[in-house]
């Protein structure tokens, strides 16, 4: 990774959990059409926290294929950290307790996606066929979507930025 130095208005060192749900954990094995040649998941979390460590924040990083151990975790979790980033992955169209969870923490969150989940059917961003509705998008602070495993570094990216932003995320502090 490149050693440029990203300018932010802030310096806190922001906490941001990073939630991947049900099948992102069979990422490498996935179709390359939509997901691309990343090898893992846990070569998509190395790749989230170095670009954290780039931006001088912390990232915690969790995924499970089990609907009750991410509420768990978001339960567990809300205390120790400053915004979550998640892909809700399997969870997507029918994920009203993963979602509830997130809105009841108060946090901003940030919903990400590899593939254009709106695109139209056959096109080479979406997931083949057609646009789905996410149920997490109408609470979520923000969303970024179809850029593969960019769409986790241009959600963190931006979510640094608002969290710097005393006017807009700032965690009180
Ligand atoms: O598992 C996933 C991954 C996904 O969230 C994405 O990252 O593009 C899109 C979802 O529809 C799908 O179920």
């Amino acid at each position: 990774m490149t050693s440029r130095t990203v300018e932010r208005r802030g310096d806190r060192r922001h906490r941001i959990a990073l939630i991947d749900g049900p099948n992102m954990s069979s990422l490498g094995r996935r179709s390359k059409q939509v997901y691309g040649e990343i090898n893992s998941l846990a070569d998509l979390q190395r790749y989230v926290v170095e670009y954290g460590e780039a931006l001088g924040v912390e990232i915690e990083t969790f995924d499970s294929n089990h609907e009750g151990y991410i509420l768990e975790y978001i339960h567990e979790s809300a205390d120790r950290v400053d915004a979550y980033i998640i892909n809700p992955a399997g969870l997507t169209t029918k994920g009203e307790g993963v979602r509830h969870a997130l809105e009841d923490t108060g946090l901003p969150t940030v919903e990400v996606h590899f593939s254009n989940i709106q695109a139209a059917a056959g096109s080479s961003r979406g997931l083949g066929g057609g646009s789905i509705s996410s149920s997490f998008t109408h609470t979520a602070t923000g969303m970024c979507m179809g850029l593969r495993q960019y769409s986790y570094v241009g959600a963190l990216t931006a979510l640094v930025h608002a969290l710097d932003d005393q006017g807009f995320l700032a965690p009180d502090a």
